[in-house]
């Protein structure tokens, strides 16, 4: 028996469990299938046991896992797929790999874009950006032709502002809205340094948003934020720790990290994902947000059109959201939500040949970096 199938390697024989379609109706939910990109990579292997376990789609939810590699990796993520099918989840129905986004995207309702090539030593910024953009050029048009037409689409692989860009312009038959560039962990290691400081839980803390592009000038905004419902202001008096120590600490909190371990953030993305598509799922409590990186078009804060931003967003739990309205933004926090702003336009200039735009401009600012990159 096996629950993988994918390559022609393997045969989709599992049917030991398989509950009968009436029980289905009675008790289960209709299956989703879901799509995962760099599979076999980091994040993948703590995200995927977390989507086979019901910790993400909930206890009723069955899933099929489709998982996309790449030559480079297909050994691996047939060790991947050969891990689920161990671990006798009673929710993962199917697991299929494959190296094709137009097999394994077909009728996807998730996708979940982590795949993506790290900068190595030397590279420029702009090569990142097209090397990487190619991929999320090709993965947008997969999407458009044979995923659900609804499609949720999270792109993490960086610089994921962009790649959700040029992934979405790619797909013009899904709607502009359907398609997110992850900030939720910056959101969380936002709330994670406000916690500390103010000496309170992190549950404590709420109505974060992080402002910008996932890169070292994203603005982690502390004037909207809470705690135990009062304004952070009220609460951390130390303006100067605020702006300076606090923001700088969310910027390059990856880059840190990375200087420790060796490696990026693969355990607390994962979780941050996990977070990311439960907010889209179960309506946001009231009075609360979160972050997410979105398209701007018509948004109400004057933000430049027809980039990927993120924003503070609020969900009925319909996988759709909007954005809240009732947020202040002082000069502090414009000037800074400026310079992000330039920074993703710099970026858009940079990839026009991928999006359909003309002929790319390259004119990055040379002082911001992804986060991993200080
Ligand atoms: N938005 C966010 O908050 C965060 C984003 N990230 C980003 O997520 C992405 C994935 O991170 P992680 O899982 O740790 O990375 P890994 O290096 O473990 O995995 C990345 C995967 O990307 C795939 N890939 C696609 N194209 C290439 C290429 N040209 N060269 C090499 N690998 C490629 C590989 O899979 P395959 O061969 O199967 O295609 C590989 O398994 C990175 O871009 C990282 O910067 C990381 C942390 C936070
Ligand atoms: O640059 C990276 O790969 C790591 C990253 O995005 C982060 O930790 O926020």
């Amino acid at each position: 028996m096996s629950l993988i199938s994918g390559l022609d390697r393997f045969t989709l024989c599992f049917s030991s469990n398989l509950l009968s379609q009436e029980e289905e109706t009675k008790s289960w939910k209709k299956l989703i299938k879901i799509a995962v990109s760099g599979a076999a990579g980091m994040i993948s292997n703590h995200l995927l046991f977390k989507l086979a376990s019901g910790e993400v789609f909930g206890p009723d939810q069955p899933v099929a896992l489709k998982l996309l590699g790449s030559e480079r990796s297909i050994q691996a993520l047939e060790g991947v797929a050969m891990e689920l099918e161990d671990s006798l989840f009673p929710l993962l129905r199917e697991v299929n790999i494959g190296i094709d986004p137009y097999e394994v995207f077909q009728d996807v309702e998730w996708a979940l874009l982590i795949g993506a090539k790290p900068r190595g030593p030397g590279m420029e910024r702009a090569d990142l950006l097209d090397i990487n953009g190619q991929i999320f050029a090709e993965q947008g048009k997969a999407l458009n032709a044979v995923a659900s037409r609804n499609v949720k689409v999270m792109v993490v692989g960086n610089p994921c502002n962009t790649n959700a860009l040029i992934c979405m312009k790619n797909a013009p038959d899904i709607p502009a809205k359907n398609f997110h560039a992850l900030t939720r962990l910056d959101e969380n290691r936002a709330k994670c340094q406000l916690a500390l400081k103010a000496g309170v839980f992190y549950d404590k803390v709420s109505n974060v948003t992080i402002w910008g592009n996932h890169s070292t000038t994203q603005v982690p905004d502390f004037l909207n934020a809470t705690i135990n419902g009062l304004p952070v202001t009220e609460i951390i008096k130390d303006r100067k720790w605020l702006e300076e120590e606090f923001t700088e600490k969310v910027q390059k909190r990856g880059g840190v990290l990375i200087q420790k371990w060796g490696r990026s953030s693969a355990a607390s993305t994962s979780v941050s994902i996990v977070d990311a598509i439960r907010s889209l799922i179960t309506p946001t409590p009231k009075g609360d947000w979160f972050s997410s990186g979105v398209y701007t078009t018509g948004n109400p804060y004057g933000i430049a059109e027809d980039i990927i931003f993120s924003m503070a967003c609020r969900s009925k739990g319909d996988g759709d959201y909007e954005l809240v309205k009732d947020v202040m933004i002082d000069d502090f926090l414009w000037n800074r939500i400026k310079k992000s702003e330039a920074e993703l336009l710099a970026e858009k200039r940079c990839v026009a040949h991928l999006t359909g735009e003309g002929i790319a401009v390259c004119d990055l600012p040379g002082d911001t970096m992804l986060p991993g990159e200080m």
